[in-house]
């Protein structure tokens, strides 16, 4: 059994290991292997590998041998997903909202959930059942920095990892928040430089993106 004390810790110790944790939406199991080793390289550890792709279990079932990469399930939806995410090797995962029913799927099967919430009630109802650190998500389109800056006024001990529209523009100001541990974002993983094989490509664009600083 996985308490929301313990999900919260390890969240809080995985959005402390980069600024940013890369959200991977992989069509070719054949990408998994160099994608992962280019951004583990590049500094960016932690991967979040979204079930929106045929290929996804697959994916991650051969990222989570990669050596020094935390491999984790995105779009959590169903506690179907969290068995099938953590038979396939998933350390953790992230979820676009929150159920009761997802919620206890994870504790009951030990995975870490970074579970996400869009409003002032979605933060406070996660909250009361213990999650301290959450996905703020859609990011951008929740009304960014401003939004998340005014949350963070009544309900400071919630802590978040924006994701959904961040990029190398906005991740700065994201970062200086207080109420901000990293942020997550596909950008480090372009479509087509994964096509093009440009792995080296991509793991300048992870160094950028680590060196990122935290307010
Ligand atoms: O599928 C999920 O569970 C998700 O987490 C959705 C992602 O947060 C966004 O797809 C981020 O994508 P960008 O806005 O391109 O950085």
């Amino acid at each position: 059994m996985m308490t929301p004390a313990d999900a919260s810790r390890s969240n809080e110790a995985l959005c402390r290991m980069a600024p940013v944790i890369p959200v991977l939406v992989i069509e070719d199991v054949s990408y998994a292997r160099p994608l992962a080793e280019a951004l583990v390289k590049g500094g960016l550890p932690v991967l979040e590998v979204t079930l929106r792709t045929p290929a996804a279990l697959d994916v991650i079932r051969e990222m989570a041998s990669v050596e020094g990469g935390v491999v984790g399930a995105g779009t959590l939806l169903t506690p179907e997903d969290v068995s099938a995410a953590i038979a396939a090797g998933a350390r953790f995962g992230v979820s676009p909202g929150a159920t009761d029913r997802l919620l206890d799927a994870c504790e009951a099967q030990d995975l870490p959930l970074l579970a996400g919430a869009a409003t002032a009630t979605e933060s406070m109802a996660l909250l009361e059942r213990g999650y301290t650190v959450q996905k703020f998500f859609p990011a951008e389109a929740n009304g960014g920095v401003p939004a998340l800056k005014a949350i963070g006024a009544p309900i400071p001990q919630v802590r978040y990892c924006p994701t959904g529209g961040v990029s190398m523009k906005n991740a700065r100001d994201y970062l200086g928040l207080k109420n901000v541990l990293c942020v997550g974002g596909s950008w480090v993983a372009p479509a087509d430089m994964m096509a093009a094989g440009d792995w080296a490509g991509i793991t300048a664009l992870a160094a950028e993106a680590a060196g990122l600083a935290r307010g």
